[in-house]
């Protein structure tokens, strides 16, 4: 592949659970701005992608505070109401996709200090001829398998990774196993659903920066790691 067109998918449609009591988590604040606009600005920054949609939180207002969000930024930018998992959100934005993007990324409000260079590198290696891409991290920690509170096992950790986003896609392939995957056992991430079709998935480097905000720990991380950009 060479110059196709690039899409980027924004899952942003999550409650944040594990953040814990509040707004959305694509729409609380960080640093200023929600981490959806952190997310969003870099990837419009993005010298390679094209255009960028996002699957808003679903229920009333949801659409529309995201449109309001995303105005006064620069580039194609677009927004769908997204689902009740991360899965559905995901096939909801593909199926409003411009015909024209032959590559696709899936990356999460979430990771919303991914830097540039990552979004590139995966862009690269679709375009390079990989059907799917994902950043991927060693793990640094031991990993025990447990069952209640006993340890089971030492896991060999030296052939796991952490998998981040932005995920890459040949769009026909992407398309193809969300067609394939089941509603009721949604995949945690897409790469499954194209491992689940037997087809290889290649791994690039990650990025440390490229974390998901996931718990109250992790914001007050971001919110340093946002003070030493600045
Ligand atoms: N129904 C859903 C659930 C999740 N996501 C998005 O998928 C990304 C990764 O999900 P995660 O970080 O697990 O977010 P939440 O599902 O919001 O977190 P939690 O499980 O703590 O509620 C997030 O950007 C989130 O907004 C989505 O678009 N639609
Ligand atoms: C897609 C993902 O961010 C890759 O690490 C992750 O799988 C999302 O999973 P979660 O269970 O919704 O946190």
């Amino acid at each position: 592949m060479s110059k196709e067109r690039v899409a980027v998918i924004v899952p942003a449609a999550g409650r944040g659970e594990r953040l814990g009591p509040g707004a959305p988590k694509a729409l609380r604040e960080l640093g200023g701005s929600p981490l959806l606009v952190h997310a969003v600005r870099t990837l419009v920054a993005t010298p390679s992608v094209d255009v960028v949609v996002v699957a808003a939180p679903p229920g009333p207002g949801g659409v529309a505070e995201v449109q309001r969000l995303l105005a006064d930024l620069p580039g194609d930018t677009r927004v769908v109401a997204g689902g009740a998992t991360r899965q559905e959100s995901v096939a909801l934005a593909l199926a409003a996709l411009p015909e024209d993007c032959a590559v696709v990324l899936v990356h999460d409000a979430a990771r919303a200090l991914t830097p540039v260079d990552l979004v590139e590198a995966v862009i690269a290696a679709v375009r390079g001829g990989a059907g799917a891409v994902v950043p991927v991290l060693p793990v640094a920690d031991t990993v025990k398998a447990v069952e209640g509170d006993l340890v089971t096992a030492t896991v060999d950790r030296s052939s796991l990774r952490a998998v981040q986003t932005p995920q890459g896609f040949a769009r026909d392939l992407l398309a193809k196993a969300h067609a394939a995957a089941d509603p009721d056992a949604p995949a945690t991430d897409d790469a499954g659903l194209v491992e689940a079709l037997g087809v290889p998935v290649r791994t690039v480097p990650g990025h440390a920066e490229a974390f998901k905000i996931t718990t109250p720990f992790d914001l007050v991380l971001a919110e340093a790691v946002l003070r030493r950009r600045r």
